[in-house]
């Protein structure tokens, strides 16, 4: 019996998603690379690890496709509550879910996207990043993991993301994901993101929480909502004082088993 697995996306910022109860899985880094690589294993830009702790709720032990370890994920936290249903290990509806920036509150809804309370979304500083020589004014945003949210007049769809962005290292200590953005009418934006551990994605939930966060920064606000069009579909963002939500899909696509001598050679 090989290792079980599922494949799923959010606005196609996609997963491997391991359910793994009691804990057993030895997921090493070069495991996760080669998971998350798109010739030689399944492709993927992270893998959602399902644990289940001996108390508290079911733990998203998330990587990157790099094998680094992250605090959160937007995209795949939804993922994961929709595995969770389906697998019926939790009642669809109302539950949480334990991550590595704290438990998210989510609600599975039956048209098939989940809302996650995402916690707040707390700016930090002011930054700059660089691409092509070109710098960007960013707000720095903590959603558990680091952001720098860069609006511009730049039409997004002009930038090339295949190098990292440069940023400021003082700023962020740990990498960060860096997200531009284009302001399309009062509520409504556009962003392509840079991820930390990963590279262009075409969609960051976290990434759009700060996106949206960095626009109300610039506009003197605090709290609001906008849609965000990201190159794999579209999300509702609401920032509030104290929290954030996130509405957006969640798709699981397919289901198999690992081959065990592969996995057991990497
Ligand atoms: N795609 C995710 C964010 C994943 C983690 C990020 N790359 C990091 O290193 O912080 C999302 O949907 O939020």
């Amino acid at each position: 019996m090989g290792v079980e697995f599922l494949k799923g996306h959010g606005t196609e910022n996609d997963f491997v998603v391991l359910p793994d109860p009691d804990g057993v899985l030895d997921l090493t880094e070069s495991r996760v690379r080669a998971l998350c690589d798109r010739q030689r294993g399944l492709g993927a830009d992270g893998v959602l690890r399902v644990v289940r702790p001996d108390f508290g709720p079911w733990f998203m032990d998330y990587r990157n496709a790099d094998g680094s370890i992250a605090e959160m994920c937007g995209n795949g936290v939804r993922v994961f509550a929709r595995y969770l249903v389906e697998a019926e290990l939790v009642p669809a509806g109302e539950f949480t879910i334990g991550t590595r920036a704290g438990e998210r509150h989510v609600i599975t809804h039956s048209d098939g996207t989940v809302t996650v309370d995402m916690g707040r979304a707390q700016v930090t500083g002011t930054g700059t990043a660089t691409v092509d020589g070109r710098a960007f004014s960013g707000v720095a945003v903590d959603v558990g993991n680091p952001h720098l949210g860069c609006v511009t007049d730049v039409p997004v769809a002009e930038l090339d993301l295949h190098v990292p962005p440069g940023h400021d290292p003082v700023l962020f200590p740990h990498g960060v994901n860096v997200e531009f953005v284009n302001v399309l009418g009062d509520g409504a934006l556009r962003m392509r993101v840079h991820e930390r551990g990963v590279g262009e994605t075409r969609s960051c939930g976290t990434g759009t929480v700060a996106a949206v966060a960095s626009w109300l920064y610039g506009t003197g606000r605090r709290v609001g909502k906008a849609t965000v069009d990201v190159l794999g579909g579209q999300v509702s963002v609401v920032i509030e004082e104290e929290t954030a939500t996130l509405t957006g899909p969640a798709v699981l696509l397919a289901r198999g088993e690992l081959d065990q001598a592969w996995w057991d050679a990497l």
